[in-house]
Protein backbone atom coordinates (compact mmCIF):
# COMPACT_ATOMS: atom_id res chain seq x y z
CA UNK A 1 0.00 0.00 0.00
CA UNK A 2 1.22 3.24 -0.61
CA UNK A 3 2.07 5.90 2.43
CA UNK A 4 0.10 8.96 2.12
CA UNK A 5 1.33 11.67 0.81
CA UNK A 6 2.49 14.44 3.29
CA UNK A 7 0.82 18.18 2.69
CA UNK A 8 3.48 19.50 4.54
CA UNK A 9 7.25 18.25 4.38
CA UNK A 10 10.64 20.25 5.50
CA UNK A 11 13.40 17.46 4.18
CA UNK A 12 16.97 17.70 5.89
CA UNK A 13 16.54 21.33 6.31
CA UNK A 14 19.68 23.14 7.56
CA UNK A 15 19.36 26.64 8.74
CA UNK A 16 22.55 28.61 10.33
CA UNK A 17 22.14 32.60 11.06
CA UNK A 18 25.05 34.57 11.28
CA UNK A 19 26.59 35.11 15.40
CA UNK A 20 29.12 37.80 14.95
CA UNK A 21 32.29 37.93 12.91
CA UNK A 22 32.69 35.07 10.76
CA UNK A 23 30.61 32.54 13.76
CA UNK A 24 27.50 31.10 12.80
CA UNK A 25 24.26 30.01 14.84
CA UNK A 26 22.87 26.25 14.03
CA UNK A 27 19.03 27.05 14.14
CA UNK A 28 18.43 24.06 12.51
CA UNK A 29 20.77 21.05 11.98
CA UNK A 30 18.75 18.59 9.94
CA UNK A 31 15.23 19.21 9.93
CA UNK A 32 12.99 16.48 8.36
CA UNK A 33 9.35 16.32 9.34
CA UNK A 34 6.10 15.68 7.74
CA UNK A 35 2.66 16.68 8.17
CA UNK A 36 -0.33 14.79 6.58
CA UNK A 37 -3.78 16.20 4.94
CA UNK A 38 -6.41 16.13 8.59
CA UNK A 39 -3.42 16.07 10.94
CA UNK A 40 -3.00 18.33 13.84
CA UNK A 41 0.55 18.51 14.18
CA UNK A 42 2.05 19.97 17.49
CA UNK A 43 5.51 20.92 17.72
CA UNK A 44 7.39 21.39 21.50
CA UNK A 45 10.51 21.68 22.32
CA UNK A 46 13.01 23.71 24.53
CA UNK A 47 13.64 27.38 23.77
CA UNK A 48 16.06 28.10 20.81
CA UNK A 49 15.00 24.87 19.49
CA UNK A 50 14.33 26.27 16.40
CA UNK A 51 10.60 25.77 16.09
CA UNK A 52 9.95 29.09 14.88
CA UNK A 53 12.98 29.24 12.32
CA UNK A 54 11.51 25.65 11.20
CA UNK A 55 7.89 27.78 11.09
CA UNK A 56 9.16 31.01 8.74
CA UNK A 57 11.00 28.65 6.30
CA UNK A 58 7.50 27.25 5.17
CA UNK A 59 6.61 30.98 5.20
CA UNK A 60 8.97 31.75 2.64
CA UNK A 61 9.99 34.33 4.88
CA UNK A 62 13.58 32.50 6.18
CA UNK A 63 15.38 30.61 3.27
CA UNK A 64 16.91 27.39 4.73
CA UNK A 65 20.42 26.84 3.97
CA UNK A 66 19.94 23.53 3.06
CA UNK A 67 16.82 20.96 2.10
CA UNK A 68 13.73 20.95 0.79
CA UNK A 69 9.98 22.40 1.65
CA UNK A 70 6.83 21.96 0.32
CA UNK A 71 3.18 23.19 1.28
CA UNK A 72 0.81 21.37 -0.39
CA UNK A 73 2.94 20.59 -3.12
CA UNK A 74 4.16 24.24 -3.77
CA UNK A 75 7.53 25.68 -2.63
CA UNK A 76 7.30 28.24 -0.05
CA UNK A 77 8.56 30.93 -3.15
CA UNK A 78 5.66 30.10 -5.12
CA UNK A 79 3.28 32.83 -4.87
CA UNK A 80 0.48 29.88 -5.15
CA UNK A 81 1.53 28.73 -1.71
CA UNK A 82 0.06 31.78 0.02
CA UNK A 83 -3.45 31.04 -1.08
CA UNK A 84 -3.17 27.27 0.71
CA UNK A 85 -1.64 28.76 3.93
CA UNK A 86 -2.87 31.00 6.94
CA UNK A 87 0.11 31.89 9.27
CA UNK A 88 0.25 33.43 12.76
CA UNK A 89 3.39 34.94 14.18
CA UNK A 90 4.71 34.93 17.19
CA UNK A 91 4.47 38.09 17.49
CA UNK A 92 1.60 39.30 15.61
CA UNK A 93 1.65 42.40 13.60
CA UNK A 94 -1.14 43.68 12.90
CA UNK A 95 -2.14 47.46 11.73
CA UNK A 96 -2.77 49.16 15.24
CA UNK A 97 -4.72 51.92 13.15
CA UNK A 98 -6.60 50.09 11.53
CA UNK A 99 -9.79 47.73 13.06
CA UNK A 100 -9.90 44.21 12.81
CA UNK A 101 -13.23 44.68 10.32
CA UNK A 102 -10.25 46.46 8.04
CA UNK A 103 -7.98 43.34 8.47
CA UNK A 104 -11.01 41.53 7.35
CA UNK A 105 -11.62 43.75 4.38
CA UNK A 106 -8.28 43.51 3.26
CA UNK A 107 -7.26 39.57 3.67
CA UNK A 108 -11.31 38.67 2.30
CA UNK A 109 -9.99 41.24 -0.98
CA UNK A 110 -6.54 39.60 -1.45
CA UNK A 111 -8.77 36.38 -1.52
CA UNK A 112 -11.15 37.61 -4.21
CA UNK A 113 -14.10 37.64 -1.86
CA UNK A 114 -17.33 39.73 -2.80
CA UNK A 115 -18.06 41.89 -0.45
CA UNK A 116 -21.43 39.99 1.11
CA UNK A 117 -19.00 37.40 1.11
CA UNK A 118 -16.62 39.39 3.21
CA UNK A 119 -19.43 40.52 5.50
CA UNK A 120 -20.58 37.31 6.19
CA UNK A 121 -17.00 35.93 7.08
CA UNK A 122 -15.89 38.63 8.87
CA UNK A 123 -19.42 38.35 10.99
CA UNK A 124 -18.89 34.41 11.64
CA UNK A 125 -15.08 34.88 12.83
CA UNK A 126 -15.62 37.89 14.99
CA UNK A 127 -18.38 35.82 16.58
CA UNK A 128 -15.92 32.77 17.04
CA UNK A 129 -12.59 34.44 18.64
CA UNK A 130 -15.51 36.46 20.35
CA UNK A 131 -14.67 39.90 19.75
CA UNK A 132 -17.62 41.29 18.11
CA UNK A 133 -17.86 44.04 20.31
CA UNK A 134 -14.42 45.01 19.09
CA UNK A 135 -14.89 44.86 15.22
CA UNK A 136 -14.10 48.59 15.01
CA UNK A 137 -11.91 49.42 17.89
CA UNK A 138 -8.19 50.37 16.03
CA UNK A 139 -5.80 47.17 16.99
CA UNK A 140 -3.43 49.59 18.77
CA UNK A 141 -5.78 49.74 21.59
CA UNK A 142 -6.56 45.55 21.99
CA UNK A 143 -4.92 43.46 25.04
CA UNK A 144 -2.25 41.30 24.05
CA UNK A 145 -5.00 38.49 23.97
CA UNK A 146 -7.54 40.21 21.96
CA UNK A 147 -4.54 40.74 19.38
CA UNK A 148 -3.43 37.17 19.72
CA UNK A 149 -7.20 35.96 19.06
CA UNK A 150 -7.33 38.85 16.39
CA UNK A 151 -4.29 37.92 14.28
CA UNK A 152 -5.37 34.09 14.13
CA UNK A 153 -8.97 35.53 12.77
CA UNK A 154 -7.10 37.03 10.32
CA UNK A 155 -4.48 33.59 9.61
CA UNK A 156 -7.92 31.95 9.00
CA UNK A 157 -9.75 34.16 7.32
CA UNK A 158 -9.58 32.79 3.37
CA UNK A 159 -10.29 29.41 5.06
CA UNK A 160 -6.83 27.99 4.51
CA UNK A 161 -6.12 24.57 3.66
CA UNK A 162 -3.22 24.35 5.92
CA UNK A 163 -3.03 26.93 9.02
CA UNK A 164 0.57 27.41 10.59
CA UNK A 165 0.15 29.03 14.24
CA UNK A 166 3.56 29.94 16.31
CA UNK A 167 2.55 29.64 19.91
CA UNK A 168 -1.48 30.59 19.28
CA UNK A 169 -1.62 30.23 23.29
CA UNK A 170 0.25 32.71 24.19
CA UNK A 171 -0.43 35.37 25.92
CA UNK A 172 -3.69 33.74 26.42
CA UNK A 173 -6.06 34.36 29.92
CA UNK A 174 -7.57 30.04 30.29
CA UNK A 175 -10.59 31.15 28.74
CA UNK A 176 -8.76 32.65 25.34
CA UNK A 177 -6.78 29.41 25.47
CA UNK A 178 -9.85 27.38 25.48
CA UNK A 179 -11.56 29.45 22.89
CA UNK A 180 -8.05 28.85 20.75
CA UNK A 181 -8.17 24.87 21.16
CA UNK A 182 -12.12 24.99 20.49
CA UNK A 183 -11.02 26.81 16.95
CA UNK A 184 -8.08 24.56 15.74
CA UNK A 185 -10.07 21.60 16.89
CA UNK A 186 -13.32 22.98 14.87
CA UNK A 187 -10.95 23.92 11.43
CA UNK A 188 -9.17 20.71 11.66
CA UNK A 189 -13.05 18.97 12.09
CA UNK A 190 -13.73 21.10 8.60
CA UNK A 191 -11.36 18.88 6.67
CA UNK A 192 -8.12 21.47 7.17
CA UNK A 193 -4.90 20.97 8.44
CA UNK A 194 -3.20 22.61 11.39
CA UNK A 195 0.68 22.44 12.36
CA UNK A 196 1.59 25.00 15.35
CA UNK A 197 3.90 25.01 17.80
CA UNK A 198 3.61 25.31 21.85
CA UNK A 199 5.26 25.31 25.10
CA UNK A 200 1.80 24.56 26.45
CA UNK A 201 2.30 20.61 26.95
CA UNK A 202 -1.63 20.18 28.29
CA UNK A 203 -3.21 21.60 25.29
CA UNK A 204 -0.44 20.04 22.73
CA UNK A 205 -1.89 16.88 24.01
CA UNK A 206 -5.46 17.39 23.91
CA UNK A 207 -5.75 18.75 20.58
CA UNK A 208 -3.01 17.18 18.54
CA UNK A 209 -3.57 13.91 16.43
CA UNK A 210 0.31 14.11 16.11
CA UNK A 211 3.25 15.62 18.58
CA UNK A 212 6.91 16.22 17.31
CA UNK A 213 9.63 17.18 20.08
CA UNK A 214 12.31 19.37 18.61
CA UNK A 215 15.51 19.71 20.57
CA UNK A 216 18.71 21.36 19.02
CA UNK A 217 17.53 21.73 15.53
CA UNK A 218 16.12 18.41 14.99
CA UNK A 219 13.18 16.91 15.10
CA UNK A 220 13.98 13.86 17.79
CA UNK A 221 10.92 12.13 18.18
CA UNK A 222 7.43 12.02 16.81
CA UNK A 223 4.04 10.01 18.61
CA UNK A 224 0.64 10.39 18.29
CA UNK A 225 -1.11 10.85 22.25
CA UNK A 226 -2.27 7.69 22.30
CA UNK A 227 1.26 5.86 21.53
CA UNK A 228 2.87 8.14 24.01
CA UNK A 229 0.76 7.12 27.00
CA UNK A 230 0.66 3.51 26.26
CA UNK A 231 4.72 3.88 26.41
CA UNK A 232 4.26 6.44 29.32
CA UNK A 233 2.33 3.87 31.44
CA UNK A 234 4.41 1.15 30.73
CA UNK A 235 8.10 3.05 31.73
CA UNK A 236 6.14 4.78 34.62
CA UNK A 237 3.95 2.43 36.92
CA UNK A 238 0.47 3.80 37.94
CA UNK A 239 0.28 6.65 40.19
CA UNK A 240 3.97 6.88 40.46
CA UNK A 241 3.81 10.32 38.52
CA UNK A 242 2.15 13.40 38.56
CA UNK A 243 2.55 14.56 34.98
CA UNK A 244 1.50 14.31 31.57
CA UNK A 245 2.69 10.91 29.64
CA UNK A 246 3.86 14.30 26.65
CA UNK A 247 5.51 15.95 30.23
CA UNK A 248 7.26 12.95 31.46
CA UNK A 249 8.33 11.90 27.83
CA UNK A 250 9.50 15.39 27.06
CA UNK A 251 11.43 15.61 30.03
CA UNK A 252 12.92 12.64 29.44
CA UNK A 253 14.46 12.87 25.69
CA UNK A 254 15.33 16.37 26.12
CA UNK A 255 17.15 15.68 29.62
CA UNK A 256 19.16 12.87 27.96
CA UNK A 257 20.67 14.88 25.68
CA UNK A 258 24.21 15.54 25.82
N1 LIG B 1 17.14 36.33 13.08
C1 LIG B 1 18.01 35.61 13.79
N2 LIG B 1 19.33 35.92 13.81
C2 LIG B 1 20.21 35.18 14.50
N3 LIG B 1 19.88 34.09 15.23
C3 LIG B 1 18.58 33.75 15.26
C4 LIG B 1 17.58 34.48 14.55
N4 LIG B 1 16.37 33.89 14.74
C5 LIG B 1 16.60 32.84 15.56
N5 LIG B 1 17.93 32.76 15.87
C6 LIG B 1 18.55 31.73 16.69
O1 LIG B 1 18.20 30.46 16.15
C7 LIG B 1 17.93 29.52 17.20
C8 LIG B 1 16.51 28.98 17.03
O2 LIG B 1 15.60 30.04 17.27
P1 LIG B 1 14.03 29.86 17.11
O3 LIG B 1 13.41 31.18 17.39
O4 LIG B 1 13.75 29.19 15.83
O5 LIG B 1 13.73 28.83 18.30
P2 LIG B 1 12.35 28.46 19.02
O6 LIG B 1 12.37 26.98 19.20
O7 LIG B 1 11.22 29.03 18.28
O8 LIG B 1 12.54 29.18 20.41
P3 LIG B 1 11.44 29.76 21.46
O9 LIG B 1 10.73 28.58 22.03
O10 LIG B 1 12.31 30.44 22.50
O11 LIG B 1 10.54 30.72 20.73
C9 LIG B 1 18.17 30.26 18.52
O12 LIG B 1 19.48 29.98 18.96
C10 LIG B 1 18.05 31.73 18.13
O13 LIG B 1 18.87 32.52 18.94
Amino acid sequence: MNSPASIVALKHVRKTYPAGLRKKNSALVDLSLSVFSGDVFGIVGTNGAGKSTALKILMGFVRPDKGSVTLAGYGPEDPASHAVVGYLPENPCLYGHLTLSDHFIYAGTLAGYSKKKIRERSLELLQRVDLEHAAKTPIRRFSKGMTQRAALAYAMFHRPEILILDEPMSGLDPLGRQLVVELIREYNREGHTVLFCSHILTDVERICNRIGIMHRGELVAEKSPAELREQEERLTPAGGADISPLESFFFRIVSKSP
